[in-house]
């Protein structure tokens, strides 16, 4: 579903060369909830960003659907976004739009009709259970039901993928849950594949099957975590999971 083969990211400002990532390779198969942990400035969101190509990449190719989106045109590329969803740790919502046209917006950039747009949207917001906010200002939601709307709008195209960086850092546990349960539900009704960056090993232990530890650029080791016998092999990956608190999917409420 993802294939990353050898990218990097290498930022050039006037007077510092800095490596963000490394050339680093990733597979993500479809179905996937694949996580991308490690301590501030290792590069998961570079590393998230290169996947739909919101940074260049160096070095590398980057395969999704099949598809090389370092081969495309703009156009092409704009084209192939629209299969890829993204959330964000602050909403990243138009706060002069209400929730309905925030959600109609990501159908407007793709070309929908306005009659489509609207029924297709509203279909959205009842996905995440905010019907109700349709015509509200997300400056009057909480922070979890502005992250609900950004995953409707994220929905609204339909996507094969969802990236995610940092969807839950703004909120507090028991909201993270909802949005947790959230994202679990979208992945396997929809099957959607994910891709979600944390610093947070409770939400790779809530809602991850596989899990790539990022160091300085590289990812150093990786995990699978669907037989539930993790073996971290890193002292930082070792240092991560007996950090992890205990979660459980009973504790999940919502708003
Ligand atoms: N646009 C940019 N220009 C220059 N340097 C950048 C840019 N974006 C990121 N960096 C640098 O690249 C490195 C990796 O950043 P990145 O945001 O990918 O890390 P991260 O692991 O996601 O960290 P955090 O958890 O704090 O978001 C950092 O040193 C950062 O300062």
């Amino acid at each position: 579903m993802i294939h990353l083969h050898n990218v990097s990211k290498t930022y050039i400002t006037d007077k510092t060369t800095l490596q963000a990532v490394s050339p680093t390779s990733l597979e993500v198969s479809k179905g996937d909830i694949y996580g991308l942990i490690g301590f501030s400035g290792a590069g998961k969101s570079t590393l998230l960003r290169l996947i739909n190509r919101l940074e260049q990449p160096t070095t590398g190719t980057i395969y999704v659907n099949g598809q090389d989106l370092t081969s495309l045109s703009p156009k092409e590329l704009r084209e192939a976004r629209h299969s890829i969803g993204m959330i964000f740790q602050h909403f990243n919502l138009l706060s002069n739009q209400t929730c309905l046209q925030n959600v109609e917006f990501a159908l407007e950039v793709a070309g929908i009709p306005s009659t489509e747009r609207k029924k297709r949207a509203a279909e959205c917001l009842d996905i995440v259970g905010l019907s109700n906010k349709a015509h509200e200002y997300p400056a009057r939601l909480s922070g979890g039901q502005k992250q609900r709307v950004a995953i409707a709008r994220s929905l609204a195209n339909n996507p094969k993928v969802l990236l995610c960086d940092e969807p839950t850092s703004s909120l507090d546990p028991h909201t993270t849950l909802s949005i947790l349960k959230f994202l679990e539900r979208i992945n396997r009704e929809m099957n959607v594949t994910i891709v979600i960056v944390t610093h947070e090993i409770n939400v790779v232990k809530y809602i991850c099957n596989k899990v790539a530890v990022m160091e300085n650029g590289s990812i150093i080791e990786r995990l699978d975590l669907s037989n539930g016998d993790v073996q971290p092999y890193t002292s930082l990956g070792k240092f991560l999971f007996e950090t992890a608190g205990g979660w459980t999917k009973e504790m999940v409420t919502y708003e």
